[in-house]
């Protein structure tokens, strides 16, 4: 394994360590070892990582001993869903799991959802460890707890808060994602310079080419800093209770109502988030928060990591109704994450229905 960082999630007796390196799968069976005594672990992974990773990892830790039961869904967000968490507790209970099982989720954000949802709900919850293989997840989804599956209506509807034991990321492996995929990782990316970090978001700026090269050295630092950040904002908020993590949402009241309209077929999580800070800076912009100047920078950094900023044609009020859904809804009103500049972010549910529909209608 060459170099590699630890970042710590601090979060009282829930703690565990993010390792960030390159060759890191090398060092999962011992990964395992360091946290949790049990020899049965679940791997959950999806039809694609599945030969190139997980296969691999369930091998290395057959020959340390373990016994490995492994679980394959489909790819693809239809995954995140009622009937995968079904079909999971049902093979996990006929093929032996218990209390003492630690699952593993090997794959994307949407392997990282669904199983560490399995995770926290199976025997009233099992422990289980992150091996993110995008982007996203890398950034995003594997740090944090947030763990659910889609409604129809409702992205992310049923879930918990449930943390890994740890959080294993190899950046090799972004060598082999779809340039769709590594793109949509990058809306999040974006996200954290946007609401809390302009030095941080002008890095991004000055290393496009680095970036969509896929240079090792500068995707080791954008990961190593967004997990840095999630941490933070984890550490001082975890159940999204203060108003402090909402931030993380910026983008989403719109990315959601995008996602579930367009029956979570059509657009990837990254795609949509990238659509819908557009749309929310422009909400901000029309209230008087943020100046164009501000919007038009998102915009112009999103298109060179070749982001979609426009959204598919919807109906407005459709989409509007969807919002609804938003966690972030409370007391009658929609609660939404406006920039008030690059690194700064305000969180307000003083928004006319006519603003937002006007930014929807483009
Ligand atoms: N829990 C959170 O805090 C959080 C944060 C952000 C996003 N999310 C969720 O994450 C999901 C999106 O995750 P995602 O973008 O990772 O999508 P994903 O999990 O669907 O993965 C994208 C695609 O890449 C493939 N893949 C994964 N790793 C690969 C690799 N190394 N090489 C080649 N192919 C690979 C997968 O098989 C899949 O087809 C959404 O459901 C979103 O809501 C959750
Ligand atoms: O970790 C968080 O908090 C986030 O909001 C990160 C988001 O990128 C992520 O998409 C999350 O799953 C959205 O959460 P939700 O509570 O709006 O469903
Ligand atoms: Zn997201």
């Amino acid at each position: 394994m060459a170099s590699s960082q630890t970042i710590r999630v601090n979060l009282a007796e829930r703690s565990y360590d993010i390792l960030i390196g390159s060759g890191t799968l090398d060092v999962f069976p011992q990964f395992m070892a360091d946290r949790n005594s049990s020899t049965h672990v679940v791997i959950i992974t999806d039809s694609n990582v599945d030969d190139l990773y997980a296969d691999a990892l369930g091998d290395s830790l057959t020959e340390q001993g373990y016994e490995v039961q492994m679980m394959v869904v489909d790819a693809g967000e239809e995954s995140k869903s009622a009937d995968a968490a079904i079909d999971l507790w049902e093979t996990m209970l006929a093929e032996g799991a218990d209390r003492g099982s630690v699952v593993a989720a090997v794959g994307g954000g949407v392997v990282g959802d669904l199983a560490g949802f399995v995770a926290a709900t199976f025997a009233r919850g099992l422990a289980f460890v992150q091996v993110p293989t995008t982007l996203l997840a890398q950034v995003d989804s594997s740090v944090g707890g947030k763990v659910g599956i889609n409604l129809s209506e409702a992205k992310n509807m049923v879930g918990a808060f449930w943390q890994p034991m740890g959080v294993l990321v190899d950046v090799n492996v972004l060598g082999t994602l779809p340039a769709k995929e590594f793109a949509a990782g990058m809306a999040e990316v974006v996200k954290y310079g946007v609401i809390m970090d302009l030095d941080f978001f002008e890095y991004l700026e000055q290393n496009v080419d680095g970036i969509n090269a896929r240079d090792p050295e500068v995707m080791q630092k954008v990961v190593e800093r967004c997990c840095q950040l999630k941490a933070e904002v984890v550490e001082a908020d975890e159940r999204e209770e203060s108003g402090r993590r909402a931030i993380l949402n910026y983008g989403h009241t719109f990315a959601h109502a995008f996602e579930a309209a367009t029956e979570y077929g059509q657009l990837l999580h990254g795609e949509a988030v990238s659509m819908g800070m557009v749309c929310e800076s422009r909400l901000a912009e029309r209230i008087g928060l943020i100046d164009a100047a501000a919007t038009e920078r998102q915009v112009k950094l999103l298109e060179a990591l070749s982001l979609p900023i426009t959204p598919p044609e919807l109906d407005p009020e459709e989409v509007y109704r969807l919002m609804w859904h938003d966690k972030k809804v409370a007391d009658g009103k929609i609660n939404f994450v406006l920039p008030t500049k690059i690194g700064e972010t305000t969180l307000t549910s003083d928004v006319k229905s006519r603003d937002v529909l006007a930014v929807l209608e483009g």
